[in-house]
């Protein structure tokens, strides 16, 4: 593609052809435009040199940048670098769903996607679990990759012949522009409480850069599906409609599909909802409460992406957990009865308190959790985590959760000090055997944190870790032979 039509900013420069763009000066190849954009541990610009002689034949850069070759001055050059790798790598799936949040967002992105399956698109996923469509399986290291690889990703599953995505839009995304070059046709925000306050100078700017999915993003007119439950909620609605954007709203508040009662089930959740009037009884066959939120939000946008709620309704008697989230991970049989161990990525304090609060009804005796916190994020969540484990587990064990390059010992203090006569076990693998020893007739284990993840990152080492295969082997030798 020609510079000069790539880009307005582009519009004046000396012609060339162009092949990719990139913001890492390793990956430029020959005819690449290179991104220069300062970032929190190194400065782009100052790679402008090595990315020339790779072949950059332009580069994007804040405003004053100079270079050997045409630079495309940028107040926003992020935003810039957006637009332009959309359109390189064009064509995206006709109907993208954007989802914002706090917790929530990969199940809501993964029951969208299983409703839309249902409902006879070829729909696909795209976030913390990776890039996922009808046969395609794609890796991501980020929630919401940099623009370049979200518009390769969108690019090719359109050419897979995907119709419909739904795709989590984390804060450091949208702060970072990363999903600016996306054309979103819903937008979906599940709630708002602390994290990432490591990143964010505060939390008016953390929940600034969450709305902007919904009043920026979205195109005027659109619909946005939000959780009308829970902090923070009537502000995000409030906002979202002066922007001009429609709110359908779900949940115990919500007036579009509300919630009217829950109660667990042994295999999952029997709901009530009211919506137009009537009123539907649903059983969802997944484990805590907070799941119907979720599925709630999922519905919604299945709804305004333009299906009757007859057929989506039934749908949702099929869905399934995203891996990690209240996933069974083995039972502990003993003498007098079981104990059930469930493995949750709970590493939020209010996820720590949904999902032990999720937890309590199916436990006849204690509920235990085990917990850390990450390395290298949120120092501040740390005794907040702690504490609300405290306030929602009889028993509570503080281990290790991928340190990174932080000390570990401070951390696991800092969770414990929110949570005093917790037992600290620095190894995952013994905390975990040794919160399932403790495990008796009736009890339930969180073991919070990891979900999905396959690993323990310590240092800048990722070693093979997987809280489902160790707490089923701790309970498998825990348990007596029948
Ligand atoms: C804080 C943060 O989000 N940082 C991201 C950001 O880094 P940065 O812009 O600060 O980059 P930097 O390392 O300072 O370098 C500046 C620039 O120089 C470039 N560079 C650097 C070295 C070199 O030799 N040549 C070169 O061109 C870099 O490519 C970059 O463009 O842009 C990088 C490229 O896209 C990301 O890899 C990096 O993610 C870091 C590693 C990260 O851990 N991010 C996490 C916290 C994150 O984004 N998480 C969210 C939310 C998680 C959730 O709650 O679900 C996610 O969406 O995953
Ligand atoms: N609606 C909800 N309200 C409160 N907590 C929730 C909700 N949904 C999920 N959680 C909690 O948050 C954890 C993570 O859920 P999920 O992976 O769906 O969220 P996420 O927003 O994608 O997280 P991340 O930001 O890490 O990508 C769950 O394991 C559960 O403990
Ligand atoms: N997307 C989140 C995941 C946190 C998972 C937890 N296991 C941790 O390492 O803190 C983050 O990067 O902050
Ligand atoms: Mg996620």
């Amino acid at each position: 593609m020609k510079l000069q039509h790539l880009h307005p900013l582009a519009a004046e420069l000396p012609d060339a052809e162009v092949t990719g763009v990139t913001a890492d000066s390793r990956a430029v190849e020959p005819g690449f435009v290179f991104a220069a954009l300062p970032g929190s541990r190194a400065d782009g610009r100052r790679f402008i040199p090595q990315a020339v002689e790779a072949g950059a034949v332009a580069i994007i850069a804040p405003t004053g940048t100079k270079a050997d070759v045409p630079v495309l001055e940028s107040e926003e050059p992020r935003l810039t670098l957006a637009e332009i790798a959309s359109r390189l790598h064009h064509g995206q799936p006709a109907h993208v769903a954007g989802i914002t949040g706090t917790n929530g967002k990969t199940s809501v992105a993964r029951f969208t996607g299983q409703l839309w399956n249902a409902l006879g698109h070829k729909a696909g996923t795209l976030g913390t679990l990776g890039a996922v469509a009808p046969g395609y399986d794609y890796a991501l290291r980020h929630t919401t990759p940099d623009p370049v690889e979200i518009h390769q990703v969108l690019s090719t599953m359109a050419s897979l012949g995907t119709t419909h995505l739904a795709m989590e839009v984390s804060s450091h995304g949208l702060a970072q522009h990363r999903a600016d070059g996306v054309a979103f046709s819903q937008g979906a925000f599940t709630n708002i409480t602390q994290d990432h306050l490591d990143y964010h100078p505060d939390f008016e700017d953390y929940f600034k850069a969450k709305l902007r999915l919904l009043t920026g993003l979205l195109p005027e007119g659109r619909t946005a599906v939000i959780c009308a439950d829970g902090a923070g909620a009537d502000r995000v609605m409030e906002e979202t409609r002066a922007a001009g954007r429609t709110v359908f709203s779900t949940g115990r508040e919500g007036s579009d599909l509300k919630l009217v009662d829950l109660a667990p089930t042994p295999t999952g959740l029997r709901i009530v909802v009211e919506a137009d009037g009537r009123s539907h009884e649903l059983h969802l066959p997944l484990i805590g409460a907070f799941q119907a939120d979720n599925a709630l939000v999922a519905a919604g946008l299945a709804v305004t992406s333009g299906h009757d709620l007859a057929a989506v309704l039934p749908c949702l008697a099929e869905i399934s957990a995203a891996p990690g989230r209240m996933e069974h991970a083995g039972t502990k049989r003993m003498a007098g009865g079981e104990a059930a161990i469930y493995v949750d990525y709970a590493h939020t304090p209010d996820a720590v308190r949904t999902a032990l609060a999720a937890a309590r009804p199916h436990a006849e005796g204690r509920v235990a959790v085990l917990l850390g916190a990450g390395g290298d994020r949120d120092r501040a969540k740390r005794p907040l985590m702690g504490r609300a484990a405290a306030e929602g587990a009889d028993l509570v064990f503080v281990t290790d959760d991928n340190p990174r390059t932080e000390e570990a010992g401070p951390i696991r203090e800092a969770v414990a000090s929110g949570a005093p006569g917790a037992r600290i076990v620095a190894n995952r693998a013994e905390a975990i055997g040794a919160a399932v020893d403790a495990l008796e007739p009736g009890d339930v284990l969180i073991v919070a944190g990891k979900g999905h993840e396959k690993y323990q990152i310590v240092g800048d080492v990722t070693y093979p870790f997987d809280d489902v295969a160790v707490a089923g082997e701790a309970a498998k030798a825990a348990s007596v032979s029948a």
